[in-house]
């Protein structure tokens, strides 16, 4: 088949190309044999195959090596064949005639078809062919010059076919996606995207994305835009909001890429949206549960501690004040213990309720747990501040209904300021804090500002107080006992429980340290009763042991005395504990009852007629008269340990002490002379027949155990 150099082919039928008319006469038009060698060479060379068609004949009379491979006929065959044997598609022959004549007659002689060739084996190949005619020798020449084009038409089709692949995935695909010109306008959008925004796509088309997006989200999208121009990112993806067109904001996961023309012009943006709006409402509730207390639904201290940063770098950029007001309910711990904790809740949430209407926007009201808010004031002087305090007071303070009964809740309200009292958070809680305790100490329903003058004598007390609160639910207290003897039988008949603080780490406290706080804190309630429950529930330990039953005496503070329901907490004490009222002795002061002696009478009656032995602890301090105090239903009295201190040196100490003892007597009061250190003392009493004794020459107060032992020694005075 190969006939390259096929000289006698060659020769067989040469065409030699038509000498131009114009051409320089001086230049020879025959042809070399050298000549026409270069021509054949460079015939053979083309890529293209390239037939000479004798028109009249329709017969080749010429063909290059490449039409000769192409075709799969030798040269030799291809000279017996013509146009018709290369078997174009049914009635594409007459065209292609036709196409050869058109050429011929034209003035440029040029044309161009496209057809199919047939193969010497059968197969066929699309060609694109390229005509020129020629006269030569007297006939009309067709040169088809002609390219194989099935590579091309392939390149098409897979094209056609990954367009519309593209198509169907992109009308199709489960996420938005969406072409989105440079300046906002949408250019396609497809079904899951329309889906998503609510919009049709005709609608959509007449659109920019600048009015689907959340205003807060736009100055991002910006400067993703210009940062995606200026190829410093070239993909990027974000989360933000879309208005739906419904008129809510729905969330999308959004990826943008720029797509730019062959000039590396942007072109438009290319955008995958997700909609995560579920996934997001989740996050959203699990990032408020995370950051609000969920009795309230206020802000907790981890959202407070994140406003306050961003209030102080406000007031701190705009050089403007800013206040932390800590506000905690007064006596809460009594409403929850006495009601309930549903109760207390629900105060929570009222007194929550309240104060939330009076926040601005811009501040913030949080539940810092338990009874204790935090509202910050952003941009507040002292003057708003002081006004805003005042109003929190008046509106704790109203009236509220609870399971049928009215109260009147109050609070004590701290203050700390910005920059004043501290430069970050913690200072100004920490201060505002501190503030509150004063509040408390200063007699509660107030409100303090932070001082720093409140020295450190204060605040060790503050914070005293603060360890005190939590001492309770610690199991920091411990009771020691302190026998009292019947002076003439020299035995052990009462006891007095004595309230001692073991802090941990340090050493024990004894109450003269800590009761005056418990007591202006109105922690001495719930201590108190402690005490009580666990005076009782001993004694009835000791008792069920085998010891001698003894009366338990428990101090009672002026607070405890003035709760109105005290005898119906000491009734419920003794049922707890299974302890009968006629072995514990109520001690009072005699400052106690003096100050309210209505009152008191009242109290002591209810008291007294649970069978309660009831004893004026301190006799001698005051300014009662004994008298007086027989219209009070009391059984005995302890003279205070500073008249016993000096009963032996002091002359007017022994008779004001004779004095009482008489006195006592004639009224049937047993007399109990506490602080007796001495045998002077004692035998000083004994001869005034006082009928009891107390004090560190018997013993001190001791732990339970070690009172049990003694007890078993039997040992008397
Ligand atoms: N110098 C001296 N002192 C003696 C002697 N014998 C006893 N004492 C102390 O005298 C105090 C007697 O108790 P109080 O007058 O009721 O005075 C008590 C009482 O008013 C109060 N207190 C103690 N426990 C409680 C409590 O549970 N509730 C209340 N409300 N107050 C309590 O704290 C006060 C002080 O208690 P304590 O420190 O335990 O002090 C006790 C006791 O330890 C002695 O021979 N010499």
């Amino acid at each position: 088949m190969d006939n390259r150099g096929d000289e006698l082919a060659w020769q067989a039928d040469p065409v030699t190309p038509e000498p131009d008319a114009d051409a320089d006469p001086h230049v020879s038009h025959v042809y070399s044999h050298e000549q026409q060698r270069r021509f054949r060479v460079a015939l053979d060379s083309s890529i293209d195959a390239i037939y000479l068609i004798d028109r009249e004949q329709m017969r080749f009379i010429d063909a290059n090596e490449t039409a000769s491979t192409t075709l799969g006929y030798s040269h030799r065959e291809l000279l017996q064949l013509g146009p018709q044997d290369l078997k174009p598609d049914a009635g594409e022959l007459d065209q292609i005639i036709k196409r050869f004549d058109e050429v011929i007659r034209s003035a440029s002689k040029t044309g161009m078809i496209k057809t199919v060739h047939q193969r010497k084996d059968g197969t066929r190949l699309p060609v694109e062919v390229y005509l020129r005619a020629m006269l030569s020798e007297g006939r009309q020449i067709v040169v088809a010059v002609v390219r194989d084009i099935s590579a091309r038409l392939q390149a098409e089709v897979a094209l056609r076919e990954s367009e519309e692949r593209f198509r169907v995935a992109f009308s199709q695909a489960a996420v938005g996606l969406a072409h989105v010109a440079p300046d906002g306008r949408w250019l396609m959008a497809n079904q899951k995207m329309c889906e998503i925004v609510g919009y049709s796509q005709t609608e959509l088309l007449t659109m920019r994305f600048q009015e689907l997006t959340h205003p807060e989200d736009l100055p991002i999208d910006f400067e993703l835009a210009r940062r995606m121009r200026a190829r410093e990112i070239h993909e990027k993806s974000r989360e933000k909001r879309y208005l739906h067109k419904d008129g809510h904001y729905i969330w999308v996961n959004l990826t943008n890429s720029l797509v730019r023309d062959e000039d590396g012009n942007p072109k438009y943006f290319s955008t995958v949206i997700e909609d995560i709006s579920r996934r997001k409402r989740v996050e959203l509730e699990l990032q408020h549960l995370a950051n609000h207390d969920s009795l309230t639904g206020l802000p907790n201290r981890s959202l407070l501690q994140d406003r306050l940063s961003q209030a102080i770098g406000y007031a701190n950029r705009m050089q403007r004040a800013m206040a932390v007001l800590v506000i905690d309910l007064d006596r809460f711990k009594n409403i929850n213990d006495s009601l309930g904790h549903e109760s207390g809740d629900l105060i929570i949430i009222e007194i929550g309720r309240r104060l939330a209407a009076q926040a601005l926007d811009g501040d913030t009201l949080a539940r810092l747990g338990g009874d204790e808010f935090v509202l910050l004031l952003s941009d507040a002087d002292e003057e708003d501040v002081t006004m805003l305090a005042q109003r929190v007071l008046e509106l704790v303070s109203q009236p509220l209904m609870l399971q049928g009964h009215e109260f009147y809740p109050s609070a004590s309200v701290g203050i700390s300021q910005y920059p004043k009292d501290g430069h970050d958070g913690a200072t100004l809680l920490k201060n505002a804090d501190t503030a509150m305790y004063r509040a408390k100490a200063a007699g509660r329903n107030n409100f303090q500002f932070y001082a720093h003058e409140m020295n450190a004598r204060a605040l060790d007390r503050l914070k005293l107080e603060g360890k005190l609160r939590r001492a309770l639910e610690r199991e920091e207290f411990v009771l020691h006992y302190q026998p009292q003897i019947d002076i003439r039988s020299g035995h052990i008949v009462g006891m007095e429980a004595l309230l001692r603080w073991m802090p941990p780490g340090k050493a024990m406290l004894p109450p003269d340290e800590f009761i005056s706080i418990a007591e202006e804190t109105g922690l001495i309630v719930p201590i108190g009763e402690w005490v009580l429950r666990t005076a009782c529930a001993q004694n009835r330990a000791w008792q069920a042991a085998g010891l001698p039953p003894v009366r338990m005496g428990v101090n009672l503070s002026a607070r405890q005395f003035k709760q109105h329901d005290i005898a119906k907490m000491v009734t419920q004490v003794l049922q707890d504990t299974d302890y009968p009222a006629s072995f514990l002795a109520l001690e009072i002061t005699e400052s106690i009852v003096m100050e309210n002696p209505e009152l008191a009478a009242q109290t002591l009656h209810k008291l007294s007629d649970m069978g309660i032995h009831l004893s004026i602890d301190d006799f001698g301090t005051g300014y009662s008269s004994l008298s007086y105090l027989k219209r009070f239903p009391i059984d005995s009295l302890k003279i205070d340990k500073s008249f016993v201190h000096d009963l032996t040196t002091d002359t007017d100490d022994a008779a004001i002490a004779k004095a009482v003892i008489v006195l006592a007597h004639s009224m049937k009061l047993k007399v109990i002379a506490e602080g007796v250190e001495t045998i002077e003392q004692l035998d000083f009493l004994r001869q005034q027949e006082c009928d009891q004794m107390q004090g560190y020459y018997f013993s001190r107060p001791q732990p339970a155990d070690q009172i049990a032992e003694l007890f078993r020694s039997g040992r008397r005075l």
